[in-house]
């Protein structure tokens, strides 16, 4: 179980101002971030991963500042950067390498437990029966499990994910955000999601922050994500289902991996 703590976080390009002063704690949580383009959610995501510096403030992970790139934070990607060329597995396995590993030594240089955690890895994610098949042959729906398997095998204390549902349809999304959450909860990490569709968040989150020009319009949990907070934060948009959540759909259990499941 792991606490991320965002204090008084600012970051500024130049003139403007991409976050201005966030705070928030989450702690063991599936926490999902809203907000329209260009509120602030990617620069949020590239700090607290390192891959952008803060202009000031501070990013902790169990009361220890995260300065610079993490082993502990695993991170999914919307276009999901997998090796097309590779299989799931070896795809997956790559979650374990540093920086100075290649392709070709990874399958040398792994042991057999970090085999086997590739292998559960994509056993979370209903995929273990496809793991020797290339990614470029699979569904976008199956690239972004892969994609959630490879930032399991890192074996981080916090995920984020940025829009990683974005350029999927509405029932692979659902589906692939069900595993995401699945895998959370299996491997107890704190995870943090930025996601556009504001009916699939209130499906899945426990807890949403919103960001509006940088600032932090609002930080709720499921009885507090209301049909008003959601206009507040994009103006007009669609919020039907809101009011009435429906149960998100049932994700196969491990020890029955879905036989070519098309998502
Ligand atoms: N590298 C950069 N250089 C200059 N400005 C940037 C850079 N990255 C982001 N910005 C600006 O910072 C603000 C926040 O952008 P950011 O990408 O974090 O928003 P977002 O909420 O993730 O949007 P989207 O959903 O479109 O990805 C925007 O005004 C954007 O133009």
């Amino acid at each position: 179980m792991s606490t991320l703590t965002i204090e008084n976080l600012t970051k500024e390009y130049g003139d403007v101002t991409a976050l201005e002063d966030v705070s928030f704690e989450i702690d063991d949580e599936f926490v999902v971030l809203l907000g329209e383009s260009g509120a602030g959610k990617s620069t949020l995501l590239r700090c607290i991963n390192g891959l952008t510096e803060p202009t000031s403030g501070e990013i902790r992970l169990d009361g220890e500042p995260i300065v610079g790139s993490q082993p502990d934070v695993g991170m999914i990607f919307q276009q999901h950067n997998l090796v097309e060329g590779l299989s799931a597995y070896v795809n997956a396995l790559t979650g374990s390498l540093n920086s100075s590993s290649t392709f070709e030594s990874l399958l040398q240089q792994q042991d057999r437990s970090t085999k086997k955690d590739a292998l559960e890895a994509l056993e979370t994610v209903g995929l273990l029966d496809e793991a020797h098949q290339h990614v470029s042959q699979m569904s976008g729906g199956q690239q972004q499990r892969v994609g959630i398997a490879r930032a399991l095998v890192q074996d981080p204390r916090l995920v984020l994910a940025d829009e990683p549902v974005a350029s999927l349809d509405p029932s692979s999304a659902e589906t692939v955000m069900g595993y995401l959450k699945k895998a959370a909860g299996l491997h107890e990490v704190t995870a943090l999601v930025s996601l556009h569709q504001v009916n699939i968040a209130a499906h899945f989150g426990e807890r949403f922050i919103g960001l509006r020009d940088g600032q932090l319009l609002f930080d709720v949990d499921q009885d507090g994500l209301t049909p008003e907070l959601v206009d507040e934060l994009y103006g007009s948009v669609e919020t039907v289902g809101l009011a009435q959540q429906t149960d998100p759909p049932e994700i196969p259990s491990t020890d029955q991996p879905t036989l070519g499941a098309e998502t």
